[in-house]
């Protein structure tokens, strides 16, 4: 199935406490963004990829497409919030296409994940790549602990996360008129009533947000290159 990939790749990477956005750090010597778009560059299913970057990141993000010649690659400017730069994203995607969101600091999606998402999204009209999680989860409040949630209606959400074209304008259109700002996209969509199907990823789709998930990410790029030789 056709489809249009939005990366938003237009934050400031504050939490990587790198002094850069951390979508230029490079991991075994190319830019992470680099590892994330080519993901989708080589999926013959994926008919455009609009890349959102900072307005003064947009000359450096296509000097990077180039030099590494990646195709099929739009690049457009974000904006001050993830869900601003998604939404700018959207003008760029045709109606009838299923479209993906997929942030630009997770490049460890695999192809299977991929597909699978689509298909749900397909039948479904929203669908989003979680994982169940595995530690136990409490609700804090004041620093005492006032809940203790049921882990097995615990998910992780990851991306991508795959819908409808129309659908998820709609769900921008209406979360900006009504200022809802949501942590990802299947929330606006949830928000609106429809439902989400969980589709199932994998623990390896890290998003690489602190220091420390460099290190993970090392290591499952070293893992990935060992099974391939
Ligand atoms: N205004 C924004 C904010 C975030 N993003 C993108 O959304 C993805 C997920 O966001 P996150 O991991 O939080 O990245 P940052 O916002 O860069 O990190 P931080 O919150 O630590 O500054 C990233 O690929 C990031 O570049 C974006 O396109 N536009
Ligand atoms: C969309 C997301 O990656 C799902 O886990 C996440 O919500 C992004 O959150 P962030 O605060 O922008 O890192």
């Amino acid at each position: 199935m056709k489809y249009s990939v939005i990366i938003p790749a237009a934050g400031q990477g504050k939490r990587m406490k790198a002094g850069m956005n951390k979508q230029f750090l490079e991991l075994r010597g190319e830019p992470l963004i680099i590892h994330t778009v080519r993901l989708f560059v080589h999926d013959a299913s994926c008919q455009k990829i609009v890349l959102v970057a900072n307005r003064d990141e947009c000359v450096m993000m296509k000097t990077l497409m180039e030099k590494y010649q990646l195709s099929k690659v739009v690049v457009i400017e974000g904006g001050e919030e993830r869900q601003d730069s998604v939404r700018n994203g959207l003008a760029y995607v045709e109606e009838e296409q299923i479209v993906l969101v997929h942030d630009g600091a997770r490049p460890f999606v695999t192809d299977v994940v991929i597909k699978r998402l689509i298909h749900k999204a397909a039948k479904s009209g929203a669908a989003t790549v979680a994982v169940p999680v595995k530690d136990t989860i409490k609700r804090v409040f004041s620093g005492k602990v006032i809940d203790t949630l049921k882990r097995d209606e615990l998910w992780l959400i990851q991306t991508p996360q795959a819908f409808k074209a129309p659908l998820l304008k709609e769900a921008h259109k209406r979360a900006l008129e009504a200022e809802l700002i949501g942590t990802d996209d299947a929330s606006l969509v949830e928000w609106l009533g429809h439902e989400v199907v969980i589709s199932e990823g994998d623990y390896q789709n890290i998003k690489l947000t602190t220091p420390e998930d460099i290190v993970f990410a090392e290591a499952i790029m070293q893992e990935k290159e060992r099974r391939k030789s």
